[in-house]
């Protein structure tokens, strides 16, 4: 067998090296979507993002916490279906499985859904970590007539079983309770794969001669099944992965299907032997009468999911959400009438010019004014956009973004535009990354990761870095192009046009596995106030430390260019491309604020447009500059880190010209055929 290779160019299956701080850990695996998160803020004094689509959590959290008066370190991982992984990030999680030393795993699945969620378990039980099933979503399985033996379950495997519904806290004093009186034992279930792949498993674990930190049998099935981490650890003990990988090869000799299936057949097998003896459905008359109920219900949720997923009501319901949600809320409402009351009246009439003038007096030295209170000034201009003009543009967008997400209306929306997605390269799975680029590129850039194939990865990224708006940026636009419906209009056009040919360029010119696509949907669940309001607050917060310190820094090198001349001369060279696109050359000075932050320069057009430089069509022209322009350094560096410097330049390149090519083609179009905005 050729041995795989591990690329680990990506930091994706790296766990962070911070050095531990002494405590016991509990480490959250589980299924994506089952509430892992949910656990980990309950317990831990962190907070991490908690939503109803699988692949929320795509990075390991830590945080400490107190259980039964001891204190632990709580880790939460990304979801993960099996041991085998095959995306970035149940790779991360894999990683933790086979490498930390921890009290316990709490190994967290769905209730409703436990025949599919078992062999999770049992993959675990037989890597011999330490561990705790805990069958959370117990309300919505009860509602649907599910009932679990679960001391039966515990006897069964040989482990602690916790019933929980981890959102109203049910089930969590006993959690804890079985977490703090944790102790190994010996007996567990082992399950049984059929004569010819125990004896392949036998055979591979008496060719391991070092220790491992998981059973021997749990790494032989990996291996077996040519898991990449699983080579590259036997590679690290220097054992013989030549014989090894031909006992992989002729185990495989032997079989006709792969041996993943197979092993995964068998184990599943075993799964439903104990599913049948420990879970039954209620059947009583009553029951039979709620039962009754919960499939109207369920058919009107059918009903509902088929009206989303179908083009034909789906795309309607999809541009109401658009207009209601992103239109008249955060263009016109947040960016309107929030937005002129703290830029326009509270910090333009009354912070403003009383921290000016009190400042001047203060420090009479015109340069220090000028870093401060001048034009460009940190006061005047950094904390006046990120306070006055994102921070409500965001905190809009964010309101509504959460409570999307806790629908679980992502997951369909995916269904809805995976055709499309299809023609430029990349598969509905890659709709959740896209939209979360609505929040935030960055973030969105890390979520590329849950995509299945390298060349889906690059051309997300890519359509990611070019097309996508951030909140903030997005809010700026919105409005400042709210003026009219018309371009508006013509904005989402050219952008989702780009959008469209690039990524079907991309596709034609990258070659590579074409990727498939399933997706779990989790049932539609009324959003929580709670949730949105912590989710909102927490992003926000995420979102203002990271601007500020980038809108200040941005300040002090206007002032350094300024006071050296070098701004000047930038402003001077961008005022070429501004004209070229038919922009006043002033609009360089726009341009210069966007290659710190699309949204940056997004603002200084809301500044240009509020004093009346700009005719309808220029807006359009530089709103399409900008929102093609590459989204901020922060994102730049996520691209150098998960896809590697050369791509990130390699894009960067592209992106920057290909902007102004497309501001020209807009704004020579719109003045040929005369449109007046
Ligand atoms: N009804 C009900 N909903 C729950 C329960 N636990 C979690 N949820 C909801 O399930 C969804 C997923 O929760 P998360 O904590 O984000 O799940 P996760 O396992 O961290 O998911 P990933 O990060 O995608 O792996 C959210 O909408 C939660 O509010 C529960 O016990 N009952
Ligand atoms: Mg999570």
């Amino acid at each position: 067998m050729k041995l795989p290779t591990l690329k680990t160019k990506g930091k994706c299956c790296q766990i962070s090296e911070t050095p531990s701080n002494g405590l016991e850990k509990i480490v959250l695996v589980g299924n994506p979507n089952v509430g892992k998160s949910v656990l980990f803020n309950h317990f831990s004094n962190s907070y991490t993002i908690v939503s109803n689509y699988p692949g929320t959590t795509v990075e390991i959290s830590k945080g400490d916490g107190t259980i039964a008066g001891k204190e632990y370190e709580i880790i939460d991982t990304p979801g993960m279906y099996s041991m085998l992984p095959i995306t970035e990030e149940e790779r991360v999680a894999q990683k933790y499985v086979l490498d930390e030393d921890a009290h316990v795993y709490l190994h967290v699945v769905d209730a409703k859904n436990l025949r599919r969620m078992l062999p999770l378990t049992i993959q675990l039980i037989e890597a011999d970590v330490p561990l705790i099933l805990v069958l959370n979503m117990m309300d919505e399985a009860e509602e649907r007539g599910v009932e679990i033996d679960t001391q039966r379950l515990a006897q069964r495997l040989g482990i602690p079983v916790v019933s929980t519904v981890s959102t109203t806290g049910r089930g969590l004093k006993e959690l804890e309770e079985t977490i703090a009186n944790y102790k190994p034992t010996q007996k567990h279930f082992i399950p049984n794969y059929g004569e010819e792949i125990e004896s392949a498993i036998e055979k591979t674990v008496s060719s391991l001669n070092s220790e491992y930190r998981v059973a021997k049998r749990a790494l032989a099935q990996l291996l077996l099944q040519k898991d990449l981490i699983a080579f590259e650890k036997i590679q690290r003990k220097e054992e013989e992965p030549e014989r090894i990988g031909l006992i992989v090869d002729d185990s495989q000799a032997e079989h006709s299907e792969p041996l993943n299936l197979k092993i995964a057949i068998k184990r599943q097998d075993n799964v439903n032997e104990i599913i049948d003896s420990v879970m039954t459905q209620k059947e009583d008359r009553e029951k039979a009468a709620e039962k009754k109920t919960h499939e109207n219900e369920n058919s009107i949720s059918r009903r509902i999911d088929k009206l989303l997923i179908r083009p034909i009501t789906g795309i309607p319901i999809l541009l109401l959400i658009l207009y209601f949600g992103l239109y008249k809320f955060v263009g016109v409402f947040a960016a309107g009438t929030v937005v002129d009351y703290l830029e326009g009246t509270l910090f333009g009439e009354q912070i403003n010019p009383w921290v000016i003038a009190n400042f001047n007096a203060l420090v009479p030295y015109p340069v220090i004014q000028d870093l401060f209170v001048g034009e460009y000034g940190i006061f005047t201009q950094a904390i006046t956009y990120a306070i006055a003009l994102i921070m409500p543009l965001v905190g809009a967008f964010f309101i509504v973004f959460s409570i999307i997400e806790d629908t679980g209306y992502l997951p369909r929306l995916a269904m809805l535009i995976d055709r499309l997605f299809k023609k430029i390269g990349l598969s509905g799975r890659a709709v959740i990354p896209m939209v979360l680029g609505f929040g935030c590129v960055t973030m969105a850039t890390m979520v590329t990761r849950t995509l299945e194939t390298k060349r889906e990865r690059v051309i997300a990224s890519m359509l990611l870095a070019l097309a996508i708006p951030c909140s903030a940026q997005l809010g700026v636009i919105l409005g400042v192009l709210s003026f009219s419906s018309k371009a508006l209009f013509i904005w989402a056009i050219v952008v989702f046009l780009e959008l469209i040919l690039i990524g079907f360029l991309a596709s034609k010119v990258m070659s590579g596995e074409k990727p498939n696509f399933f997706v779990e949907m989790p049932p539609l669940r009324l959003p929580k106030i709670s949730n949105v309001a912590i989710k909102t607050y927490s992003r926000m917060q995420w979102y203002f430390l990271e601007v500020l310190p980038l809108f200040i820094v941005a300040s002090v090198v206007i002032w350094i260019g300024r006071l050296i001349g070098l701004f000047d001369i930038a402003v001077k060279l961008l005022a070429y491309p501004s004209q070229w696109i038919g922009l006043p050359a002033e609009a360089g000075v726009m341009f210069l604020f966007g290659f710190f932050r699309r949204d940056f320069g997004a603002a200084g057009l809301f500044d240009m447009y509020n004093a009346g430089m700009l005719t309808g069509v220029n807006i359009v022209v530089a709103a399409v500059t900008l929102t093609l322009f590459m989204p901020c350094i922060a994102q730049f560096m996520m691209t150098v880190k998960e896809r590697g410097l050369k791509t990130a330049f390699a894009m960067a390149a592209f992106i920057f010209p290909s902007a102004f090519g497309v501001g020209f083609v807009v704004n020579y179009l719109l003045n040929y055929f005369g449109v007046i905005l």
